[in-house]
């Protein structure tokens, strides 16, 4: 009783659930609704605002999930709540009770649970995951992915797969060891566990599952040991090619001329077969990273026709500023366009998809001390972030969360030790524009070219959902919930939720009615690590609920 593989597979034609993360494995946030359209969105009202409650209230970055009757939403400080859809009453709530000493590089955040059968499951900061009942919230199963004193944490909304839990680590800043494995929704029980860093051994049910890539190929000596790569955004899926796709973080430490080498798997987009945790492919977008460009962000699967051929295809927003278009089946690279004002570390991608490196863009080797500064753009927090994009199926355009910043960077001389920060690096965020930071950007994936912009002061941090009413919805950490025209890029509506909104909006049909539905809650990396630029704007009010929207009777 409850969503089968097959439910969860078919969630982006369903309209009348949520039921995965990215509403569909190849997490296109598109929904075929069009109640709610250009014509009348400006009507939309709220139906209830539902409070978390308590005072764990930060970053809340939750997509929420609907079944049957019932949302699910995690909140900061691995908490899970269920509400009647209808009222807004609470159902249930759980909290898994941290431990002292746990180590998230950017905010006491979580993305988004998985739902399948009697389960709602979800990944905690002290690196576990944990299976309730999704009736009552009662532990069905707990279990430890990686060790939290050693700087592993966990984020990312699991990915339910063929009856298994699969799921990425967080830790890039600790120097921890990248991986993705796959459970047993069931049990809990480990399957396969694949390590992204070259050198490092996987498993398949209890035996060894051979080494990834090849030994201090890309990396010398023992960095290999250290080397981050961590993969905490999780991961969507691709049924046409049977292929899973995660993207990997920054290679430790930020320090780059202490790691010579590409340091693979690290900063690229990886294709695992699903059924043995095999590396299908790669793709690196930031070979040798010296500027923190985590290359974690969805790799969405697409169809388009290129030069008259009709293609199989995934695009990636890079943290690095590019839009990669990549041949999903084989990770072939076609092409890469910037999205972003600026990108001072490269001058576009050759045709091999390699960077044109700047070289006066790299911060150089620090001596003894602190190492001469240089200014980067993107700055470390990225062109974009974790926050997803959206495709559309009608307009073929995707609507990218992005944000124009830059930073000060230099490196300074770090030694690995287990549990303690592992940087090598400083940096001081800045502006680049007068008018923004924030940029929601329509890009045509057959051009490479920007269709519309809708410029914001703050920096974008929310998830972006798009719809058959020609609609574009995504929030501001300003408090507002926004709706736009996909085609052209117009505002149409905006809601104040009270705190700034860092979630993802979903969309879904209820007694004949269209919803829709966002967390409010202002936190994540900005707050913590955007200096100066993050106090250049309005004060931000904490907070946590979710506000669910329809058109009036
Ligand atoms: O390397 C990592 O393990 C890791 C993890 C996370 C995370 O789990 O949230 C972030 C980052 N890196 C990161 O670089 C980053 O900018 C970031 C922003 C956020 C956020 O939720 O706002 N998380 C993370």
């Amino acid at each position: 009783e409850g969503p089968t593989d097959a439910d969860l597979m078919n969630d982006a034609a369903s309209t009348g659930d949520v039921l995965t993360y990215g509403m569909g494995p190849q997490a296109h946030r598109f929904s075929t609704l069009k109640a709610i359209d250009t014509s009348n969105v400006s009507k939309l009202v709220p139906a209830f605002a539902a409070s978390l409650g308590g005072e764990k209230q930060r970053g809340q970055e939750a997509q929420p999930l609907v079944y049957d009757g019932t949302i699910y939403v995690t909140g900061s400080y691995s908490r899970l709540f269920a509400f009647d859809a209808r009222t807004g009453e609470e159902k249930w709530q759980y909290d898994a009770r941290l431990p002292d000493g746990i180590m998230p590089c950017c905010d006491v955040v979580n993305r988004g649970a998985a739902i399948h059968g009697d389960k709602i499951i979800f990944a905690t900061l002290d690196a576990r995951l944990v299976a309730l009942n999704r009736n009552t919230g009662k532990v069905i199963w707990n279990k430890q992915i990686a060790d939290y004193k050693e700087g592993y944490s966990a984020t990312a909304a699991p990915l339910i797969v063929k009856g298994m839990v699969i799921t990425g680590n967080s830790g890039g800043e600790f120097g921890v060891v990248g991986a993705v494995e796959a459970r047993d929704v069931n049990t809990g029980e480990l399957i396969w566990h694949r390590p992204v860093i070259e050198g490092h051994m996987g498993t398949l049910k209890g035996k060894d599952n051979g080494i990834t890539g090849k030994l201090n190929a890309t990396w010398q000596g023992d960095l290999w040991k250290s080397g981050g790569g961590a993969t905490w955004l999780g991961g969507t899926y691709d049924p046409e090619t049977n292929l899973l796709f995660f993207g990997t973080g920054n290679p430790a430490p930020w320090n780059s001329h202490l790691r010579p080498g590409d340091n693979l798997y690290t900063a690229s987009t990886l294709a695992i077969d699903p059924d043995t945790g095999v590396i299908k492919w790669h793709f690196q977008t930031t070979p040798h990273d010296g500027w923190d460009f985590d290359g974690v962000n969805e790799f969405i699967p697409f169809d388009a026709t290129i030069n008259g051929k009709p293609m199989k295809l995934g695009a990636k927003a890079d943290r690095n500023g590019y839009f990669f278009v990549l041949d999903r089946t084989n990770g072939k690279f076609i092409s890469a366009n910037k999205f972003v004002m600026q990108t001072t570390w490269a001058n576009g991608f050759n045709k091999a998809g390699k960077p044109n490196y700047i070289p006066e863009g790299r911060p150089p080797a620090p001596g003894e001390g602190k190492g001469k500064p240089v200014f980067a753009s993107p700055s470390f927090l990225g062109g974009k972030n974790w926050m997803p994009m959206a495709y559309s199926q009608d307009t073929g355009l995707f609507y990218i969360p992005s944000n124009d910043w830059g930073m000060d960077i230099w490196n300074e001389p770090i030694a690995y030790k287990k549990g303690a920060a592992y940087l090598g690096a400083g940096f001081t965020i800045k502006s680049i524009a007068e008018d923004h930071i924030g940029a929601l950007r329509a890009m045509d994936p057959k051009t490479g070219k920007i269709v519309w912009e809708y410029k914001n002061k703050a920096p974008l941090w929310g998830g972006v959902l798009t719809t058959g009413g020609n609609l574009v919805f995504t929030g501001t950490p300003e408090g507002f919930l926004k709706a736009f025209d996909a085609k052209t890029g117009q505002e149409l509506w905006k809601f104040q939720t009270g705190s700034g909104v860092v979630g993802s909006p979903v969309t879904w049909e209820q007694d004949g009615e269209q919803y829709v539905a966002v967390m409010s809650g202002w936190g994540g990396a900005v707050p913590l690590w955007g200096g100066e630029v993050a106090k250049s704007f309005k004060d931000i009010n904490q907070g946590g609920a979710l506000w669910v929207f329809k058109l009036p009777k």
